[in-house]
Formats: structure tokens, sequence, C-alpha cells
């Protein structure tokens, strides 16, 4: 009988976002040919590119919002078209165009965040309490969305993406509008996040400082105009080591299998 090991850690580098050869276009306009990349759980990836570039769009086929004319989209191994646990996923897209008489207030944009879940729960109201507390936003809690600046609403809608606590968070350009000082604490915070929470990041920046400074100098691969910095959560030597072990385990148990055979 084969006893399975229990102990066998998971592979921290699964596949959590594989892109296959994927092209779009908006009617005429190509904006991306035979793209292919795949994202890790645990990474942390810039996208970099100018004005144009298909950054947004990228994004945008990621999150189910656009369609590619060709080419494959897995997220966390399932093909898009049949992908339903939409929670584990984070978005913050660039602009929300918000209406000023939008009527909900703060609290209840952050809420939303949960989906189904939004039930006025004390485990609920601690989670958004959280968030708020994150972006530095419990006093604004109250207000009408529509009633605040750029900046602040850009801060809700971070909050917001948060508060579900996503396996994987999609960021298009988090920090526009945001002043310096709560981009440099919102930065310090996804970090923190991307090295202690187990979270995966793919972000779309004009930050080149931030990029640099979290991802290195140097992007690892290019897809048409967009590049792709990339940093994983824990630091190469322990990456190595860990994936060295992990090996070792798939191969024991694969020659445990093969004896049962
Ligand atoms: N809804 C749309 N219909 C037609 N063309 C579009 C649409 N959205 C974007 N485009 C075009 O597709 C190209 C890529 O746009 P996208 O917004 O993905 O670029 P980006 O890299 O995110 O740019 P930015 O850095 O300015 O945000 C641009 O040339 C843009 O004009």
């Amino acid at each position: 009988m084969h006893i399975q090991n229990n102990t066998v850690k998971k592979d921290c580098h699964q596949p959590i976002i594989a892109v296959n050869n994927i092209s779009f276009s908006y009617e005429q306009k190509p904006v991306m040919q035979n793209v292919s990349f795949t994202v890790k759980e645990r990474d942390f990836i810039g996208l970099i590119g100018s004005n144009g570039a298909g950054k947004t769009t990228l994004l945008r086929i990621l999150v189910g919002l656009l369609k590619p004319q060709s080419g494959q989209v897995e997220l966390f191994g399932e093909p898009i078209q049949k992908f339903k646990q939409w929670e584990k996923i984070g978005y913050v897209p660039q602009k929300n165009n918000l209406n000023p008489l939008f009527p909900a207030t703060v609290k209840e944009v952050v809420l939303s965040g949960l989906g189904k879940a939004t039930k006025r729960t004390a485990y609920n109201q601690e989670k958004c309490h959280d968030a708020l507390l994150a972006m530095d936003i419990v006093d604004l809690a109250n207000k009408k969305i529509g009633e605040l600046s750029g900046g602040q609403q850009q801060r809700v809608f971070l909050a917001r993406a948060l508060i579900n606590n996503p396996a994987l968070l999609i960021l298009d350009e988090p920090t526009v509008g945001i002043d310096a000082e709560t981009q440099q604490s919102f930065f310090h915070m996804i970090k923190h996040m991307h090295q202690h929470h187990q979270m995966t990041f793919l972000m779309v920046s004009h930050d080149m400082d931030m990029i640099r400074s979290y991802l290195g100098d140097e992007p690892v691969s290019q897809a048409g105009k967009i590049k792709f910095y990339i940093r994983h959560s824990h630091d190469t030597q322990n990456c190595v080591a860990e994936d060295l072990a992990h090996s070792l385990q798939n191969l024991r148990l694969r020659m445990d299998r093969e004896k049962e055979v």
C-alpha cells in the first residue's frame, strides 16, 4: 500500500497565470501579437511600457473583460473560460469612471470587494476596518465616495481590492494621483504583502524608481513593447534550495509511485 506523504510542501512555483500566444486587436488596430508569459505563485511582476504599448489591454484580457482573438489564457491552472474563483484575484483598474452622484459610502464600496459575502458581520466589519487602516482612510469611512478627491478614491479602490486577501493582485498604475508620502507607504505595504503574505503581484507602473529598487535594473523578458521586471518572494539562493528540495521530494514520490505499479 502506498502512504500519501502529507508533509510534502506545496510547490511555490506553480503558474497562476499562463498566457500562450495571444493576439489582440481593437477592430482593425493590432495591439499585441503572439504574446506568451507565465506568472508564478509569489512572483512580483512589474509591467513597463510606453503609453499605448498595450499594458491595460493585457490586464483587461487577464481579468476576462476582453477576449483575445487567438491564443489561450489560464488562471490558477484553468482555462479562463471555465475559471470561476474570481475572489482569488483583486483588480484595481487604472481609472474608475465614477459618477460623482454615486451614492455609496467608502465603507460600502470597500465591503463590496467581498462580493456575495458583504453581510455586516463583525468579522467583515473588522476586515473592512483593517483595509481602511492600511490605506489610511478610516476617517473617510462614512463619506460618499463621489465626494472624495481622485487620490482618495484611488485609496478606497485599493482597500476594496485588499479586503478579500486575494492570492493575486492586479494593479494598473495604482498610485497615479496619490501623494508622494502615501505612495511610499503603499509600496512598503505591497512589498511586505509580497514577502510575508504569499501574495502574487502583477502591476503596471511608470514609476521606474520603484520598479528598479524592488525588481532590479533590467527586465527579465519582453513581449512586444511591454517589458517584464520580475522578483520572486524569496531570494534566489533560498529559491534554488527550495527548488532542489521540491524536485527531490517529487523524485521520491515518483519513485514510490513507480514501485507500486
Ligand atoms: N477601447 C478601445 N478602442 C480602440 N482602441 C483602443 C481602446 N483602448 C485602447 N486602445 C488603443 O490600444 C492601444 C493600447 O492601449 P492600452 O490602454 O492598452 O495601452 P497602455 O500601455 O496601457 O497605455 P498607457 O501607458 O497610456 O496607460 C492604444 O493605441 C490605444 O489607443
